[in-house]
């Protein structure tokens, strides 16, 4: 029987729960999360999302012809993304030139370590990684200024449909993989879980 990702999803609830469902994200909502708090996660993301590119990237160089177009397209909103996160920092005027906090280096370390892992683990863990924002600020709800448009930018129906489109070639990934690949992408999934959960609780932790 060949794993998806939606299997991943229903078997692992407690843990998707935990990376998706956070006092942080609770308390954007709310509009009670502390400036320290949240610029502490916006420069720590900003940071990750920079190692999370070079990751997008070695993906690309492992995935199917079939497979560029999604790739590229995650790609070019990254570049977006990371000119996104400077103009948010300057505006705050953070220090984006600072050092990884533990939890976001582990993370970071993990995705370069993906990178000795067969296409379908890598795939998989793309596909976590992007669904954990994608639930995660859309859960909560419409949010609050200055919150709305960063629940806004992951919560989208277009960023919907991309998180989708990554789960359907992650699935297609693992349809042909052998039983210990499918295994690996299992971990890498609750790698991503755990990963999540401490990424927000690192930032909460600034208070
Ligand atoms: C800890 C953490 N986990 C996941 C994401 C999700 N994410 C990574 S890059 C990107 C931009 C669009 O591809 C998004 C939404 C994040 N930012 N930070």
């Amino acid at each position: 029987m060949t794993l998806t990702c939606q299997q991943l999803l229903q078997k692992h609830t407690q843990e998707w729960q935990e990376a998706t469902v956070h006092p942080f994200l609770v308390q954007c909502k709310l509009g009670t999360i502390q400036q320290n708090q949240f610029n502490t996660w916006l420069v720590q993301d900003y940071l990750f999302v920079v190692d999370f590119t070079r990751m997008v990237g070695r993906i690309l160089a492992n995935a199917p012809s079939q497979h560029f177009d999604v790739i590229l397209g995650g790609l070019v909103a990254l570049k977006d993304e990371l000119n996104w996160f400077k103009e948010k920092a300057a505006l705050q005027k953070l220090d984006l030139d600072t050092q990884k906090q533990l939890t976001c280096s582990e993370y970071c370390d993990y995705m370069n370590s993906l990178a000795a892992m067969p296409y379908p683990v890598q795939a998989t863990a793309f596909w976590a990684i992007e669904l954990a924002y994608n639930q995660g600020w859309q859960l909560p709800g419409v949010m609050p200024e200055p919150y709305t448009e960063f629940a806004d930018r992951w919560g989208n129906p277009g960023f919907t449909n991309y998180v989708k489109l990554l789960e359907q070639q992650a699935d297609q990934g693992l349809q042909t993989a052998s039983e210990s690949i499918q295994h690996q992408a299992e971990e890498a999934f609750l790698k991503v879980a755990r990963l999540e959960k401490d990424f927000w609780q690192m930032a909460f932790n600034a208070a």
